[in-house]
């Protein structure tokens, strides 16, 4: 026999595969800390359970059924432990959590933002520095730059659709006036997507695009850290501004305004800017030094990335609820209307109930001493999860009906509606909650209160007037087909 032939080679290797699977299977299965806890037997032995529900868009209906069937703690990944009740919120997401891996680091460069440290004590700094560019008196000033981009907007809507009564596509306009709001903030200047009334350059397809990528890579963080060293991972999961990619266009268009900038300020004609980028810039570190370009860059980045879909599908998602439903409608208009009468325009409690749709994970390191989780033990280090999709429809807390959108929830019982905020994962929690709340707020509350103050809108399928797209653990809506009446003023 001929012990160096191919075949050989071949029956050798296949066998140390399957050995190494094999291996680990046994190990994560019998031996792991975290095999006491239940869940599906692929999801205890590989993140490619995780990932495949991950791709195939059912991740959230997945996890839920999970829990209807163990429990509120299940184990989803060999490493990680999703939690369903909302009021173990508190002490997964405190202060001294740090990230997990799940957190891909250098995707967008080799400076990380905020949003990606890993290590609490770390961001506690980051978020020191960050504080008074996302302070609410600074978000304050820049109101009258979302006060303009929400007009110009809807003159938009009104000049190409209440007048001539076509029927579009409300999803990408969502879109553009939060993009344009992003990037008015972030830099001084909008795309320019509700001027053109296009995805300029292609830029909102990119990044959609881009999501699924994203949500393979999280979840297959061991790979994909070993991937990213290669030369194929250096060129294809590392995000530049050379690439043609959403996020390398993204990158070109902030580069340009960054250098713009610089050049204004040393012709002494950058006064009296109010957006991030000039806070930014005049912000110091600890020992009062300017930041980094290479981090004001990074920062810049997040802002266009982290408050941009997602305050388009909140208000998305406003449009889809409130469409499918006459009734609600027609109560919110009744408030709007009344407020506008008596000129006290407060919060419409839809805003609360449409935003609690963020069907991602954000896990957490396990601290010193570990966590006890009803009876079971997850030893320090491990990682563990709420998707806050799943949380925030917890029968235990928002009762049978948790599924239905109905406002009311947030009005009948105020020490309820209280309890509903302390256990909100919209924004994340604590120490690393958005920083962009404010002005999300600011935006969601202004821009589809103004909307529907100046047109009816009506589905085109009142029954499900958009399509519901899930990518990599972002939510958003294509096909939401509409015309625009436009509303007599309210006097
Ligand atoms: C409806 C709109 C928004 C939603 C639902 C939302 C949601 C979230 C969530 C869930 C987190 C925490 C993620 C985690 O724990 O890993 C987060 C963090 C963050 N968000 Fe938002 N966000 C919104 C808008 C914005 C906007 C408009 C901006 C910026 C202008 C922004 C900037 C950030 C930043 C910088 C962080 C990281 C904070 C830190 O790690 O200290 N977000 N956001």
């Amino acid at each position: 026999m001929n012990w160096l032939s191919p075949i050989i080679f071949l029956a050798v290797g296949l066998a140390y595969v399957l050995w190494k699977v094999l291996r680990q299977i046994v190990y994560y299965r019998l031996f792991h800390p975290l095999s006491a806890f239940p869940g599906p037997f692929w999801g205890s032995v590989t993140r490619l359970w995780l990932t495949y529900h991950n791709v195939k868009e059912d991740e959230c209906e997945v996890v839920q059924a999970l829990h209807r069937k163990h429990g509120p703690v299940v184990r989803i990944t060999p490493t990680m432990l999703s939690v369903s009740n909302a009021t173990k919120i508190p002490v997964i997401y405190h202060r001294f959590a740090d990230k997990s891996k799940h957190y891909i680091t250098g995707s967008f460069g080799k400076t990380e933002s905020i949003f990606n440290v890993e290590d609490h004590r770390v961001h506690a700094r980051y978020r020191k520095i960050a504080a008074a560019p996302y302070s609410f008196s600074n978000i304050k000033r820049m109101e009258p730059l979302v006060d303009e981009n929400i007009s110009r907007w809807l003159a938009k809507l009104d000049e190409r659709f209440a007048a001539t009564g076509e029927r579009f596509d409300f999803a990408p306009w969502a879109i553009y006036v939060a993009y344009d709001v992003v990037s008015e903030v972030g830099f001084g200047a909008p795309f320019g997507f509700v001027e053109q009334g296009r995805d300029v350059d292609g830029l909102i397809r990119g990044l959609h695009d881009g999501l699924v990528p994203f949500g393979i890579m999280a979840r297959l963080y061991p790979f994909t850290n070993w991937i990213k060293k290669t030369w194929v991972g250096e060129k294809y999961l590392v995000a530049s501004p050379e690439h043609d990619s959403g996020i390398g266009v993204l990158m070109r268009f902030r580069d340009r305004l960054i250098a713009q900038r610089y050049k204004d300020i040393e012709a002494g004609t950058a006064g009296g800017r109010i957006d991030f980028l000039q806070t930014f810039i005049e912000a110091r570190d600890e020992d009062g030094k300017p930041l980094d370009l290479e981090y004001i860059k990074a920062e810049i980045l997040l802002i266009l990335l982290a408050g941009s879909d997602t305050t388009a599908t909140a208000f998305q998602a406003l449009m889809q609820n409130v469409l499918s439903d006459d009734a609600v409608y027609e109560k919110m208009m009744a408030e709007i209307d009344a407020a506008t009468r008596e000129k006290k325009l407060s919060a419409m409690p839809q805003y609360e109930e449409v935003l609690e749709h963020s069907p991602n994970i954000f896990p957490r390191l396990v601290s010193k001493g570990g966590l006890d989780l009803y009876g079971r033990f997850a030893p320090e280090g491990s990682e563990v999860t709420c998707n806050a999709w799943v949380v925030q429809r917890d029968p235990g807390m928002y009762g049978l009906d948790a599924e239905e959108f109905r406002p009311e929830r947030w009005l009948d019982d105020p020490e309820k509606a209280r309890e509903y905020q302390k256990y909100s994962l919209t924004f994340g929690y604590g120490a690393r909650g958005c920083l962009g709340k404010d002005l999300a707020q600011m935006e969601l509350f202004k821009t589809p209160l103004q909307f529907f103050r100046a047109f009816t809108p009506r589905a085109a399928n009142p029954k499900v007037p958009g399509r519901y797209q899930y990518k990599g653990g972002i939510a958003f809506f294509t096909d939401m087909w509409i015309t625009l009446d436009r509303r007599a003023p309210v006097v």
